[in-house]
């Protein structure tokens, strides 16, 4: 079986539909706010979701959010390491280790 990528699959989808016009910056940022905002809606009265809804709305944010990126350029899974990099700083274990707390709340884990 030939596997193809998230990537390369959205790119067919769009570029079938000639849709490509209609996914600017603007507008997948917009749907992935939309998006998540459906995927909210899942837990609105309780906190027993349908799952199989969770899935399909949770699966139209990571749609638009992988839009975003191929249309800025950026590989998704690296933007996402690249950004982990930056939290493991914010955040060292010696401090940020079982609590949630904000990292400018966090004691100074250098002294
Ligand atoms: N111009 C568009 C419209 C849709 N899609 C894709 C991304 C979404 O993953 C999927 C579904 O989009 P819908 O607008 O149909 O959204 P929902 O599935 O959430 O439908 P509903 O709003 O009825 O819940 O289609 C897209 O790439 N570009």
């Amino acid at each position: 079986m030939v596997e193809i990528s998230v990537q390369d699959a959205l790119v067919a989808f769009a570029a079938e539909r000639d849709w490509e016009q209609f996914h600017t910056p603007e507008n997948l940022a917009k749907s992935i706010a939309i998006e998540a905002g459906e995927l909210l809606e899942c837990f609105q009265w309780s906190a027993d979701a349908e799952p199989k809804r969770v899935r399909e709305e949770l699966a139209d944010v990571l749609t638009y959010c992988h839009l975003l990126a191929i249309r800025i350029g950026a590989n998704p899974d690296q933007l996402v390491l690249d950004k982990l990099e930056v939290t493991r700083k914010k955040y060292p274990v010696e401090t940020a280790r079982g609590v949630s707390t904000k990292y400018d709340k966090l004691p100074d884990s250098s002294s």
